[in-house]
């Protein structure tokens, strides 16, 4: 049993509280990621569940132990967590046998077949074992890495960005390695990221850290789709905004009357909407017509800044397809797919708008 539950820690430096009463469970066998922009107190975080920092109140209990609390404070070491940093942090003058085999006890640390099992599980070839970190490239450090946090067969994997200092197409296939070794293993993991992708991908819940406190804890599709608040909305992509009316389970907003999701709301709200739920129609078949100001072409899919007719002090974005890009100074019909989100006004006057919880989280 490796679930691991955070009750009510309080954690900071100095005067300063970096977490403020905070509870997080993360079920056995499950990886939940952290998201939360700059300075939002990810990495304590991390500290204070590997016990390099001990928390100020609150209780911490990794696979049914308690090993922080009132008068409790287990040493790291004695905690049954690995740790993965950002950086690696592989001993340089060691091989990658003797990397992985670091902290495991003798005789374990002689066991030639469990470092293999380990580049195995990781994705390594066994040949790589007696080369040094400075002959690997920085995904296979990455997964060396993680090699070296499984080997004593932890209770908890933390994961403090491993993949943020690769590049992008190695940072995919490192992820991908990674999160079949954690499956392969069973392994309960939290993962600290302030990439928005990665923690939707990654995880099996995502934890969204701002000002000291979870503000949602959930699965992935469910914090993406259903964000209890403007700023949570902002921190996992782009949301369209703009002000609505509420009746009988449908808003009414610059782009028509859409059903909403949320709970029970009458008269004024604001409206979420996320870009890839826009889409471009013929002028006269959606629900409203925009000229194109701009697109932003992408590959895969483009970002289209349209000028609604009706009211050209809105510019609303729309998120298509690649292949189907229009031009700008085009006339388009716009129409919006699937419900939308609404927010009571109290709610989003207590959140900064979108564009500032975006620059706060890019900060
Ligand atoms: N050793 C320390 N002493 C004093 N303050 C610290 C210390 N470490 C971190 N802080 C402060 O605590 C706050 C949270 O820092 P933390 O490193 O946990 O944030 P983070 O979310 O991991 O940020 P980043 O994404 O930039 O790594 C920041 O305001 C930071 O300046």
């Amino acid at each position: 049993m490796s679930e691991v539950r955070l009750s009510g820690v309080t954690a900071g430096y100095g005067v300063e509280a970096v977490l403020e009463d905070i509870d997080l469970t993360v079920p056995e066998g499950t990886t939940t990621a952290v998201l939360g922009g700059s300075g939002s107190g990810k990495t304590t975080l991390l500290r204070v569940v590997a016990g390099f920092l001990r928390p100020r109140s609150g209780t911490i209990v990794v696979g049914g132990r308690t090993v922080a609390g009132p008068g409790v404070s287990v040493p790291p070491e004695r905690r049954g967590v690995g740790y993965v940093r950002q950086d690696g942090g592989l001993f340089p003058h060691l091989s990658v046998a003797g990397n992985i085999t670091f902290g495991l006890p003798w005789p374990r640390n002689r066991h030639h077949d469990r470092v293999l099992e380990l580049l195995e599980l990781v994705g390594l070839p066994a040949a790589m074992a007696e080369r040094r970190p400075d002959q690997l490239s920085g995904g296979q450090q990455q997964r060396v890495a993680l090699a070296r946090a499984l080997a004593p067969r932890p209770a908890l994997i933390l994961l403090d960005e491993p993949f943020s200092s690769l590049d992008t197409a190695l940072r995919t296939t490192t992820r991908e390695a990674t999160a079949r070794a954690l499956r392969a293993t069973g392994s309960t993991a939290i993962l600290v990221t302030h990439d928005q992708d990665e923690a939707l991908s990654f995880a099996d819940e995502v934890a969204i850290l701002a000002h000291g406190r979870f503000r949602q804890v959930d699965r992935p599709r469910t914090v993406y789709r259903e964000p209890v608040d403007a700023e949570v909305a902002a921190f996992l992509g782009d949301a369209v905004m703009m002000a609505g009316s509420a009746a009988d389970g449908r808003v009414a907003c610059l782009l028509g009357s859409l059903p909403f999701q949320g709970p029970v709301l009458q008269g004024d709200v604001e409206v979420m909407i996320r870009p890839e739920q826009i889409t471009l129609t013929l002028p006269g078949a959606g629900q409203v017509d925009a000229v194109v100001h701009s697109v932003a072409y992408f590959g895969h899919d483009a970002a289209v800044e349209l000028d609604l007719v009706d009211d050209a002090s809105h510019r609303v974005r729309a998120r298509v397809l690649g292949m189907d890009t229009p031009a700008p100074g085009e006339h388009v019909g716009v129409s919006v797919a699937g419900p939308v989100r609404a927010f009571g006004r109290e709610v989003f006057a207590a959140t900064p708008s979108p564009s500032v919880a975006r620059r706060r989280a890019r900060t």
